[in-house]
């Protein structure tokens, strides 16, 4: 099966479905996990150089054989390379064994995303990215980008789960045609939407699982997910979304569980922007 696709504002089609790779920490487990995930019909995986695994990306597709033409590859600039975006972004790209990324995003609004979105807009106008977006950006970093960028980012790449729907940065981002791309779908798997009752009844009632029922209601708000599993029976799971629909009740019902609650780092912290400054571990 074939995986719709979004088109994006500049033309280019990204597959609404993807996986992740944050967290795949284990050699041998990335390179089965990644061909497993291809073999289902995967073929937009989403990285970041902080995760320390481009070059295992690079090493699976090497091995798979696979076209790269068929394949969606995202990666993201750490706030800490964000004094050289374009070596930066050469050095993912060798980690990864390709000439050119799908995807590049600026990964937090740390301190210099001005800057850093500015580099990244001459390597797109240059062909060596497809598209650039950003991500964990709220409406106020989204209006200071726009006071200096020529380029429109094609995507946020944001935090997205039932318990946290922000549904007035969605109305901006389509406002604006920026693509909506949700990371940690499944609220990483720990923060207890699979215990829901309200999504437990509804899989009850779709014959489907919890994490499908979650998953299906983000495609059907036009997000772009890539849920990151290991096991291969979660990633089919993951990727059989596309046979039923939830009805227009059933969204509203998911809806008015929204809690407002983020799993990840507030970006104001000083204990996150400490973390911001740590340069990338590569493999
Ligand atoms: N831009 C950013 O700041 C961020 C981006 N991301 C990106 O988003 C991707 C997805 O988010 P991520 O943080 O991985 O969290 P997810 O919401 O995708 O959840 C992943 C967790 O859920 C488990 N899981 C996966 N599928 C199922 C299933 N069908 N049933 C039960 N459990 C399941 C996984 O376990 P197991 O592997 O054991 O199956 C894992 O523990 C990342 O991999 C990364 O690419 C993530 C965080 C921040
Ligand atoms: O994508 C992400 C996961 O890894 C990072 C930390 O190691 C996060 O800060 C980031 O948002």
């Amino acid at each position: 099966m074939t995986v719709p696709t979004i088109t994006l504002n500049n033309n280019v089609q990204i597959p609404q479905l993807g996986m992740g790779v944050f967290k795949m920490k284990d050699h041998e487990q990335f390179l089965k996990a990644f061909q497993w995930a291809l073999d289902i019909g995967y073929r937009h995986f989403d990285t970041a150089a902080i995760y320390g695994n481009e070059k295992w990306l690079g090493e699976a597709i090497k091995k798979s054989g696979i076209d790269r033409h068929e394949l969606f590859i995202t990666s993201k600039l750490w706030p800490a390379e964000f004094d050289d975006p374009k070596q930066a972004f050469e050095n993912s790209l060798k980690r990864l064994g390709l000439d050119y990324l799908d995807l590049y995003l600026i990964h937090w609004p740390a301190p210099g995303y001005q800057q850093a979105w500015q580099a990244m807009e001459k390597l797109y106008q240059a062909k060596k990215i497809r598209a650039i977006g950003v991500s964990n950006f709220m409406i106020k970093h989204l209006e200071q980008l726009q006071q200096v960028s020529q380029v429109t980012p094609a995507v946020d790449q944001i935090e997205l789960h039932p318990y946290l729907q922000r549904p007035k940065l969605l109305q901006y981002l389509q406002q604006h045609n920026i693509a909506v791309e949700a990371w940690g779908p499944l609220g990483q798997g720990s923060n207890g939407v699979f215990d829901e009752p309200v999504l437990q009844d509804l899989a009850a009632k779709y014959h489907k699982s919890v994490a499908q029922v979650i998953l299906r209601w983000h495609l059907q708000r036009q997000a772009i997910i890539f849920p990151k599993s290991v096991h291969q029976q979660r990633l089919q799971q993951n990727f059989d979304i596309f046979d039923f629909e939830l009805s227009s009740a059933d969204m509203q019902a998911i809806a008015r569980l929204d809690k407002n609650q983020p799993n990840g780092s507030d970006p104001n912290s000083d204990e996150f922007l400490a973390q911001t400054k740590l340069r990338p571990v590569i493999n």
